[in-house]
């Protein structure tokens, strides 16, 4: 829960009850876990004859950066790649690979005999397909902090955090990521998925040994759509006889209430994407935030497509929609739009007491190396200071919703052909025009369901998007009429909106980010700017 808010209904403030005991309980078998922040030894490693200059990390001091006003050379970085021909050749013809066709290849495809690929044998790669929506992972101050810190520094210790791996850098990024969720505490974690893990694992072992049929056994309530690292999560817990779990049909309120009310038991957690993934829209949290008054249960959110992409100040969606502060646990990921690695845990000092002593993919995993930590503290700076990035990554979104005529709600535009073969064909054909973007299949979508999933960037050109649409055209055509992208929009678009503000409006829009109100087409509230696109 957010620094400010309080509990809003007494069987919210239940789960407090139980977190408490279950915190005195670790406490007296001495089973609470702490973390000692180490200061790495900065003078005995650092590189001879460099002059290291890097801010050490007190939790005070801001080191200084470059920003910009625009885009640089650098961030080109971002969305484009090279490849061989021998790869091209091979990924065309769908060849099972495990990369090393490089050097299997360099006889028929000129790829020199030490397996480096010479720069005149490569064909340019606009991407897509990946989750650096803001550019940040190639910026100019990222690079360098990951570079000064390596070179003070090395690796850090090797250890996993509550041994040896945690330091004064890992604790200026906790606090810095604290601060953009309006939470106490945050936790770093090897990963997003280890994060997701570990939350699910931890809050359903309030009661160590507990077994099923109790009434300490805990119910997750997880949306349909939620990422694989939730539903693995969900089913260790479930494995361990510590959780019950009720998937609820995606963004569907009225069967997530269903479900609730059936459930006779008293610990309740829901858990949602707030950023889906795959398809790009929103998590109902203002329903959610209003169920968990009525229901009691504790909310965790994964915000690891939203972070730095959604709210004023990057926050995520929570913040875009004003309930920052009602939500109980915020995972996240640093491998998106901060960039870098690893994964985080926002959330009040208690539950990250509780989930550093008994998350289990948190516990048993080494630290993160401090030249990431230090490159992810530098890219949140530099979001915060660099505001246009996340206001050009929405231009982005616009830009290829009015292109395309499709309903497109975040920088995750999918979109669906339907068949898994029509997938394919259409990121091979996308591929050898010079565009990367991933062909999902079932099992990650539903049968039926298969589609190009394109992410948008701050760092992609108006003229990279239009070059996509030319080269996306064929399949635009045939999806705008298809019942596969009707029955798609018709389930995803007016659901993402607070009832208030979708009965103002009219019935094509799509949910985007803060900006200006330009010609009368916008909407804003709570952070959240409602477009209606060009049809
Ligand atoms: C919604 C969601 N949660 C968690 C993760 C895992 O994050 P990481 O890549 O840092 O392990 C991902 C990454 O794909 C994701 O999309």
């Amino acid at each position: 829960m957010g620094r400010s808010s309080s509990t809003s209904s007494t069987s919210v403030s239940l789960w407090e009850d139980w977190l408490e005991q279950a915190l005195q309980a670790l406490q007296s078998s001495m089973l609470l876990r702490s973390l000692r922040p180490l200061v790495p030894s900065e003078v005995a490693g650092a590189v001879a004859g460099r002059d290291c200059k890097s801010a050490r990390a007190t939790g005070t001091h801001t080191p200084s950066f470059l920003t910009f006003q625009g885009l640089g050379t650098w961030d080109r970085a971002s969305v484009e790649v090279e490849v061989s021909h021998a790869t091209l050749q091979c990924w065309n013809q769908e060849s099972p690979s495990t990369g090393a066709e490089v050097c299997n290849l360099e006889d028929v495809l000129d790829v020199p005999s030490s397996g480096v690929v010479a720069v005149d044998s490569c064909n340019k790669l606009r991407l897509f397909s990946g989750n650096d929506y803001l550019g940040l992972s190639v910026h100019p101050a990222v690079r360098s902090a990951a570079a000064e810190a390596a070179l003070e520094f090395g690796m850090g210790p090797r250890a996993s955090a509550l041994v040896c791996g945690y330091t004064y850098h890992h604790r200026l990024l906790e606090s810095t990521i604290a601060e953009l969720k309006s939470t106490e505490e945050c936790l770093l974690c090897p990963s997003g998925f280890a994060a997701n893990m570990a939350v699910m694992t931890a809050v359903t072992s309030l009661a160590p040994g507990t077994v099923k049929g109790q009434e300490n056994v805990v119910a997750i309530f997880s949306d349909a759509l939620n990422h694989a690292s939730i539903i693995d999560g969900a089913r260790v817990a479930q494995r361990q006889s510590n959780a019950e779990v009720y998937v609820y049909k995606h963004n569907d309120m009225a069967h997530l209430q269903l479900l609730l009310s059936k459930c006779t038991q008293e610990r309740k957690v829901v858990v949602t994407d707030s950023l889906f993934s795959m398809d790009g829209d929103f998590a109902l949290l203002v329903e959610l935030v209003a169920l968990r008054k009525q229901h009691g249960f504790l909310l965790v959110i994964d915000e690891a497509h939203g972070t730095l992409v959604c709210g004023e100040n990057g926050g995520g969606v929570a913040e875009a929609l004003g309930v920052q502060d009602e939500i109980d646990i915020h995972v996240g990921t640093l491998s998106k739009a901060v960039g870098c690695q690893g994964g985080f845990i926002a959330s009040s000092q208690k539950w990250k007491q509780l989930i550093q002593s008994r998350g289990r993919s948190f516990i048993f995993s080494t630290a993160l190396p401090i030249p990431i930590v230090a490159a992810a503290h530098a890219a949140i700076l530099v979001a915060r200071e660099e505001k246009w990035r996340q206001r050009a990554v929405w231009e982005r979104v616009q830009q290829f919703s009015q292109a395309t005529g499709l309903h497109f709600t975040s920088p995750i535009a999918p979109i669906i052909l339907g068949s898994a073969d029509d997938t394919l064909k259409a990121s091979r054909q996308l591929l050898m025009a010079g565009f990367h973007v991933s062909a999902i299949r079932p099992p990650t979508v539903a049968s039926n369901a298969s589609r190009l999933r394109i992410t948008l960037s701050a760092a992609h050109t108006t003229a990279d998007v239009e070059a996509l649409v030319v080269a996306l055209s064929p399949w635009i055509r045939t999806t705008c009429s298809s019942p596969s992208y009707r029955q798609y929009a018709a389930q995803r678009f007016d659901l993402s909106l607070p009832k208030e503000i979708s009965q103002t409006l009219p019935q094509n829009h799509m949910i985007g980010m803060p900006s200006q109100d330009r010609q009368g087409k916008h909407y804003t509230k709570a952070g959240i700017l409602f477009i209606q696109p060009k049809l």
